[in-house]
């Protein structure tokens, strides 16, 4: 059966990888292709909508998506852990069918990066991560550094983080407990470094995006499987079947 795909951010980097994709897979069609300019009823009928817009149009498409009962697989950054609690209460207000897929990074590799972060996090106390984007992009902290600072923070429990000075702003965003530094420059797409710091040793995870070939396997993926799935689903290792390590892991 074919799968019909609403691309919400058609215009954009993102958006119009998707629409290659969609026209290329045998069962993907397109159903709609929105911008900034379009009516949030264009998604309507749609089997699965992508939302790979701007943080604050995101909020008011993921709504509209859930209202109808479609299914959605959000791309875009800024969704932290609060604001999809707050998407979940959404759902139950609706009692709405269709899931709601977060997807911070659409790269196998990122989500790798943020697995292997997590797990070596129980061992380390001095955690800081840096991320560097390309100098288009509006968002900062990323939407990968928000969830891998979430994740490190939930495989830790009730360890804190040792942050000395980070009540000064060279010290970055703390995010979960964890300082983020974000780096905007000319020349670069997405990198992130995990850094680990130990008794005479440090440990560095990183990650780095080549060419936005790197979220195809991702994006496909979500997009098959998404009408499918239940609930809210954050993160494509949940798709992967790659296990976060949460602090009651062994
Ligand atoms: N999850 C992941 O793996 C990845 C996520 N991203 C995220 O995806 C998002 C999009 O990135 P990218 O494609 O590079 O961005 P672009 O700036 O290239 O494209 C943004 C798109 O969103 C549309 N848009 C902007 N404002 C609104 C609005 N108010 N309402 C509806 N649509 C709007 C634009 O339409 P118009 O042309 O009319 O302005 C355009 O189609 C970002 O949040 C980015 O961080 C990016 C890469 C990977
Ligand atoms: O804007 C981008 O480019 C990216 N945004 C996402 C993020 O905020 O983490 C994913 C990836 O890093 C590229």
């Amino acid at each position: 059966m074919t799968i019909r795909v609403a691309v919400a951010g058609a215009t954009g980097r993102m958006g119009r990888l998707a629409l290659r994709l969609v026209e290329e897979a045998d069962d993907l069609d397109l159903h709609a292709g929105l911008d900034s300019r379009s009516a949030l009823t264009d998604l309507d009928g749609a089997d699965v909508v992508l939302d790979v817009t701007h943080p604050a149009a995101s909020e008011g498409i993921v709504r509209h998506a859930v209202a109808q009962g479609i299914p959605v697989v959000v791309g875009t950054s800024g969704w932290s852990a609060d604001r999809i609690t707050g998407i979940q209460a959404y759902r139950r207000e609706f009692e709405a069918p269709g899931a709601v897929v977060f997807v911070p990074n659409f790269s196998v590799g990122s989500v790798l990066g943020t697995a292997l972060a997590a797990y070596a996090a129980r061992f380390f106390d001095s955690i800081e991560i840096v991320e560097a984007h390309h100098a288009g992009k509006v968002d900062s902290p990323s939407g990968t550094a928000v969830r891998t600072a979430e994740v490190i923070a939930d495989a830790r429990g009730d360890l804190p983080v040792v942050a000395p000075h980070a009540d000064q702003r060279a010290r970055g965003q703390l995010v979960a407990g964890i300082p983020v530094h974000s780096l905007r420059l000319a020349g670069l797409s997405a990198e992130q470094r995990v850094v680990l710091g130990g008794e005479g040793e440090t440990l560095t995870i990183a990650h780095s995006t080549i060419s936005p070939a790197a979220y195809e396997q991702g994006i496909l993926l979500a997009l098959r499987r998404a009408p499918d799935a239940e609930g809210v689903v954050v993160g494509l290792d949940a798709l992967l079947g790659i296990a976060m390590p949460g602090a009651d892991a062994p």
